[in-house]
């Protein structure tokens, strides 16, 4: 436990949420029509029997659905509750107001709409089969809050069983967004990635999918030093499952202190206050700290600056400066794909992301962000190394994007 934890920071937050999520009616979302449905004629062709129609093309041609139902815009976000933000296995009904925010995010910044489905599943394998039997519905899967390592078979076995894309946000949302956001900060201090001593303390989900990305994208991998609830993951441990096993290296650091000695970036994604500020201390000159647990990082931005003035720092959240989200992702990753009707979301789609996420921050700030998080002024910098959640440009910029790269990688199908 961090020496800095704040227990009552968030209280008039929390009850202000508690009012936002129960008046003037309970959830966030609902389901509205799309036609007319005002006369006899109307009910005709919605209902009985016009709608005998479209179902004997559906019959007769699959790829009719796209052309006569929501199929095209309908988004799944599926979770079963073991991994929901930072708080924990809390079941899937708790996590329905996490899957009821991801629906809002979609359908406000990419005008998709959502169903969020909260599983009750024993094993991961019921939990694959219920995915695939109401997959018809979907355009897209978007698993949401499953923890590790199972995310990782549930996530393989439906892309293999299925011809939608199917995306675990938790694993690479997180991952683009963090690469995007972490390659300007090494710019700005002056920092190279494939020179780096980067920390990660978390080994799950997101953890494993955002070193995988980095690695990809130039990390050393000799460089990255990954941290559980039991210490470093390093390649004398016994207690590892697959995944972790692919990530640990040989080294004689065994604490999460012992890492962050003169480590260049922290990357959390485990679990509140967990940073002291003598591990900030203990960071090389220039650092980058992405302390990105939800809600509660696992050290506050005031607390880090009280350490240290040389270091650019992100969180998770929406109330500080640099917010290091997938919601900077899976809206526009989804957008891309279903307006090319992708079977698939690929690595060169995720890659894709990250680059028009990175050389936005380049372009001028449009005056109607400014004034959503109430700035005169916003240029890349310590505090704008990755774009706001509500600039307009992110829909056509990173969904062509991904979009583009769904066609150069053979997986569109429109
Ligand atoms: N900002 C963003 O966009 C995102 C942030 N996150 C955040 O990342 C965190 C992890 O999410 P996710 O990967 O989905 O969850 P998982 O359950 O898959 O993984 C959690 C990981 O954190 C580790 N961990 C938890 N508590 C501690 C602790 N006290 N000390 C050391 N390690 C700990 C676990 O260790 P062990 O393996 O030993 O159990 C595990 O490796 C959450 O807080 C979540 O909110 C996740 C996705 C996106
Ligand atoms: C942001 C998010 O998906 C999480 O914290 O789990
Ligand atoms: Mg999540």
């Amino acid at each position: 436990m961090s020496d800095d934890s704040r227990p009552d920071a968030d209280a008039d937050l929390n009850a202000a949420a508690l009012a936002y999520h129960e008046t003037p009616r309970p959830g966030k979302t609902g389901v509205e029509i799309t036609k007319p449905a005002a006369t006899q004629r109307d009910l005709s062709l919605a209902y009985t029997p016009g709608v005998a129609e479209p179902v004997r093309r559906i019959h007769a041609d699959a790829q009719a659905a796209y052309r006569y139902t929501n199929r095209g815009n309908l988004v799944a976000v599926i979770t079963d509750g073991t991994a929901v933000l930072g708080l924990g296995n809390v079941g899937a009904l708790a996590g329905k107001p996490v899957m009821e925010g991801k629906a809002v995010l979609f359908k406000r910044f990419a005008d998709i709409d959502v169903f969020d489905i909260e599983v009750d599943a024993e094993t991961p394998e019921a939990f694959i089969e219920t995915v695939v039997r109401i997959a018809p519905t979907f355009g897209g899967i978007n698993l949401e809050d499953l923890a590790a390592p199972h995310c990782f078979d549930v996530e393989q076995a439906l892309i293999e069983r299925l011809d939608i894309p199917v995306f675990h946000d938790d694993q690479h949302g997180t991952a683009i967004i963090i690469a995007a956001g972490l390659l300007n900060a090494l710019e700005l201090q002056g920092k190279a990635l494939a020179d780096a001593r980067i920390v990660v303390l978390g080994a799950g989900a997101a953890g494993i999918a955002s070193i995988k990305l980095l690695i990809e994208l130039g990390a050393d991998p000799q460089r990255i030093l990954t941290v559980d609830r039991r210490g470093v993951i390093h390649s004398g441990r016994d207690d590892l499952n697959r995944h972790k096993a692919e990530i640990a290296v040989e080294t004689d650091r065994r604490s999460l202190e012992d890492a962050f000695q003169d480590a260049d970036v922290f990357i959390g994604l485990s679990g509140p206050d967990l940073v002291t500020r003598a591990m900030l201390a203990a960071m090389a000159p220039r650092p980058i700290v992405f302390a990105l647990s939800n809600p509660v990082p696992e050290i506050r931005p005031e607390v880090a600056f009280e350490v240290r003035d040389d270091l650019i720092m992100a969180t998770g959240r929406s109330d500080y400066p640099n917010q290091v989200n997938n919601v900077l992702g899976f809206p526009f990753i989804f957008r891309g794909a279903l307006d090319v009707r992708a079977s698939r979301i690929n690595n060169a789609m995720c890659i894709a992301a990250v680059h028009a996420l990175k050389d936005l921050t380049r372009e001028p700030v449009p005056a109607s962000v400014l004034e959503a998080y109430g700035l005169d002024a916003l240029t890349r910098g310590p505090d704008y190394i990755i774009p706001k959640p509500l600039d307009p440009r992110l829909r056509d910029t990173v969904s062509a994007a991904v979009a583009k790269a769904a066609i150069a990688s053979g997986v569109a199908r429109a």
